[in-house]
């Protein structure tokens, strides 16, 4: 049996007009012969009625005093309602489709609710199910725990559940449809000279997604490269092939990955940088800094270690509870709140002289601020303020003639 993944993720399946456009790619890989589970998000974003930011503001977002299991029954809904609308549209147009939630497809997960880890995959209720059907619609992002509990893998997550599907069913490829031609140079949004990737390495896009490329999850990556089933980036609205990513070099459209020195520029908006001084004849500040925080669960970033104190980033949403910490601790930070991460990423950066200097040369040439800096083999991250973020994602995008020629 031929089977291919298809997931559409919530800007595809937000109305009518999107979702019939994902129609057309389904009909065309029947009539390829294919069996087609295609993988759902819930429709659109914040504001329409079933997304998922839409759900949880009715419990008022993270201030919720829900636990995060009851959270978790909450937000799957969404994905649940729009695999059943999807599955209808099918059906009105003759295909013959059935819907499927995470759980009945055969996620398994642990119990860390709204980010819960795919444990095992059971899937031959849907195994069989394809031996009479064409199409299986799934709801992405949730499955369900040994003790019936319903979960969800984190946001963003139904890429996980195609890639996870993709492995499980050895489909031929997974296709990530959404609103854009594939994995770009930059974020389109903010870089109007970006341009698709025809082919990229699995490494080459989980970097792009850990700095916070949003246009796939790096946990989809990492499964799907496990697993060696290649990925295609596509959008949903163009026949374009998209991006496909690849371990290998050589393209089934016979180019091959260039030896690219940097593939994009990617960048996380909303974080605020902390700076704590040690107090007087305190030597122990940063094990007392790192460990409130780890112990409220709050993630750190851009950690810069001095005698005298420590630098770091959190994001928007934690800082007050950052900040509150630190005051208990008797700390009076110094805070610069609307500041960007912006990364330079490419596995060919790696011992290659001059890349910090262009970075730092293109960015001072338009008077950006470097607050902070750092380092590793694939990437170069900057700290920014926000309003600096676009000409700084711009420049340097220029700076390394990411616009110029057919980019593979
Ligand atoms: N390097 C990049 N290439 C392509 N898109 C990117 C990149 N970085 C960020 N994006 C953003 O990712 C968005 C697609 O992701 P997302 O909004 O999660 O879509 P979906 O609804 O399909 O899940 C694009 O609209 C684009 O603005
Ligand atoms: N709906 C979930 C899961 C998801 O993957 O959505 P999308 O594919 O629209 O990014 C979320 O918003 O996190």
């Amino acid at each position: 049996m031929k089977i291919i993944v298809q997931k559409y993720g919530g800007t595809s399946v937000r109305d009518e007009k999107s979702r019939s456009f994902a129609k057309g790619h389904i009909e065309k890989a029947i009539k390829e012969g294919y069996k087609v589970v295609v993988v759902v998000s819930a429709m659109g974003r914040k504001g329409d009625p079933y997304a998922t930011d839409t759900l949880l503001s009715l419990v008022n977002g993270a201030k919720a005093s829900l636990s995060k299991r009851e959270q978790d029954l909450l937000m799957s809904v969404g994905e649940t309602i729009s695999s059943v609308v999807f599955t209808n549209m099918l059906l009105e147009h003759g295909i013959d489709a059935v819907a499927y939630t995470g759980a009945q497809a055969g996620f398994m997960t642990n119990t860390d609710y709204s980010s819960a880890k795919i444990i095992e995959m059971k899937c031959d209720r849907l195994m069989k199910e394809l031996e009479v059907k064409d199409v299986v619609v799934v709801a992405g992002f949730q499955g369900a725990a040994k003790n019936g509990d319903i979960t969800t893998i984190g946001r963003g997550g139904s890429d996980t559940s195609a890639a996870a599907l993709g492995a499980a069913l050895q489909a031929e490829r997974v296709d990530i449809f959404t609103d854009v031609e594939g994995i770009m140079t930059a974020d389109p949004r903010i870089a109007d000279q970006a341009r698709p990737l025809s082919i990229v390495s699995y490494t080459e896009v989980c970097n792009m997604a850990y700095q916070g490329a949003k246009v796939i999850h790096p946990r989809a990556v990492e499964i799907a490269m496990q697993a060696k089933v290649p990925i295609r980036i596509r959008s949903t609205y163009s026949e374009g092939l998209g991006t496909l990513v690849t371990s290998m070099t050589k393209g089934s459209q016979g180019s091959d990955i260039r030896e690219r020195l940097v593939t994009g520029i990617a960048h996380v908006p909303k974080i605020t940088q902390i700076k704590v001084r040690a107090k007087k004849d305190q030597y122990n500040l940063q094990a007392e800094v790192f460990k409130a925080m780890a112990n409220a669960s709050i993630s750190v970033d851009f950690i810069n270690i001095y005698p005298s104190g420590v630098v770091y980033t959190v994001s928007e949403e934690m800082t007050e509870l950052a900040l509150s910490i630190l005051a208990e601790l008797g700390h009076e930070p110094v805070i610069e709140r609307n500041c960007a991460k912006v990364s330079v990423v490419g596995a060919g950066i790696n011992g290659v002289p001059g890349v910090a200097a262009k970075i730092v040369t293109a960015l001072s040439e338009k008077e950006i601020a470097i607050l902070q800096s750092a380092d590793s083999h694939t990437t170069i991250w900057v700290l920014v303020k926000e309003e600096d973020l676009i000409e700084a994602v711009n420049s340097l995008h220029y700076a390394f003639q990411l616009h110029e020629g057919e980019v593979q």
